[in-house]
């Protein structure tokens, strides 16, 4: 039953959020107007105006209603800036109740009120402009119907007994005095709507930039040091528990400080991104690399030792002419494997000393540390490139 009643509302009012909120507000537009059709079938039975009048009225009014909605429903308004159209909705809004007012003799004061009611509307997405522009229209059309009433009263289909002038003068002061204070009222109240939606538009773009710098370093764009440090304390939980073999690698550039010196710093920030990229590019899906600090990198690879010391040769080759035309760049790794129930910290300190070996060794190699004992020698060899 609810979830037959909740397709129903989505078949009428659309399952797309913002549309169902235009629609909404077509709706409440649409009770106004079933509302000044009973007024003006009430006006047609009491004898105070022509039925043929408010036929035309009722027609153009519900053929208007009926196309909005389907031009809504459908999706068609999306292509314009503003999908609800307000200010056109609007002006035919005003246009139609002063229509009104000049049809229904004695009962014409009462569509004042619609006349009012369309004005706050505008406090969905109007500029005051438009809010501007909709007031003026307001009692340009009333004045202009006003007149017609008048003088030419010749031209309303069964006006019957006039009544008087000063009844419609009224009116005019009266929408004079209320009109232009609401537009205003208005106006204020969609300008701070509006600049509420920016200040969110804002901090969503904020929260979304501080999401993506707590796991991201800013330099490299690849994984930071914390969200490394999450994921090797993950691995290595897991790892203890499944028994999932996997390894880090401690990467540090070598004379990275020579490459700065010949290029500037900006010249070393580029190397270390290009560098982040084509290591990147080197890495199978279960694998994942992050920048540890300054030149130093981290990588975490699924398997024994053979893996990622053949992960880290395959890196050598893709970054060997990232740096500049006379300098080939080479990096030493650290490499050490998991023990079951070592933690993170642990086994980032074997890789460090693995990685203090490689550069000890020479450079341009890696260091894999003992499996058991650490009083066990490094194995280093010179990268074979
Ligand atoms: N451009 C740039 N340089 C950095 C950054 N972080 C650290 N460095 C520089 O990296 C250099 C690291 O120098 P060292 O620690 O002496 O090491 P190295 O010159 O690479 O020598 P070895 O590691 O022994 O091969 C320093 O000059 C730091 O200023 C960074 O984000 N951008």
């Amino acid at each position: 039953m609810q979830s037959l009643l909740s397709r129903m509302v989505d078949l009428v009012g659309s399952a797309h959020p913002r549309r169902r909120e235009r629609l909404m507000q077509w709706l409440i537009a649409g009770y106004i107007y079933m509302g000044a059709a009973i007024w003006l079938i009430a006006g047609v039975l009491q004898g105070w105006m022509s039925k043929t009048a408010a036929l035309l009225w009722l027609g153009f009014v519900f053929a208007g209603l009926l196309a909005g909605y389907v031009a809504l429903r459908s999706g068609w308004t999306e292509r314009f800036q503003d999908p609800s159209l307000t200010i056109w909705q609007l002006s035919i809004g005003v246009l139609c109740a002063n229509w009104g007012y000049l049809l229904i003799g004695p009962m014409r004061t009462a569509a004042l009120l619609p006349m009012v009611v369309t004005i706050v509307f505008g406090a969905f997405t109007l500029q005051w402009r438009q809010i501007a522009f909709l007031t003026v229209l307001n009692l340009f059309a009333l004045v202009a119907a006003v007149t017609l009433r008048a003088w030419f009263p010749q031209w309303i289909p069964q006006h019957g007994a006039m009544t008087p002038l000063m009844v419609d003068i009224n009116n005019v002061l009266m929408l004079l005095v209320v009109l232009p204070p609401l537009g205003f009222i208005v106006a204020r109240l969609s300008s701070v709507r509006r600049k509420l939606h920016r200040q969110r538009e804002a901090l969503m773009q904020a929260l979304s930039q501080v999401e993506r710098l707590a796991v991201s370093d800013e330099l490299t764009g690849i994984a930071n040091r914390r969200s490394m440090r999450t994921l090797l304390e993950r691995s290595a939980a897991l790892s203890s528990r499944e028994f999932a073999p996997f390894c880090v690698a401690l990467i540090d550039i070598d004379h990275f400080k020579a490459i700065n010196d010949e290029l500037g710093h900006a010249g070393g920030d580029e190397v270390l991104r290009e560098f982040a990229r084509r290591a990147t590019a080197m890495l199978r899906t279960t694998d994942a690399i992050g920048r540890w600090g300054g030149e130093e990198f981290v990588v975490l690879a699924c398997g024994n030792v053979d893996g990622i010391c053949r992960l880290l040769e395959r890196m050598r080759r893709a970054v060997a002419n990232c740096g500049t035309d006379s300098r080939c760049i080479t990096f030493s790794a650290g490499v050490a494997q998991h023990r079951r129930e070592e933690t993170a910290d642990d086994l980032l300190e074997r890789a460090d000393r693995a990685l203090y070996e490689a550069k000890r060794a020479g450079r341009n190699r890696n260091a894999v540390a003992p499996e058991g004992d650490p009083s066990q020698r490094y194995a280093t060899a010179e990268s074979p490139q």
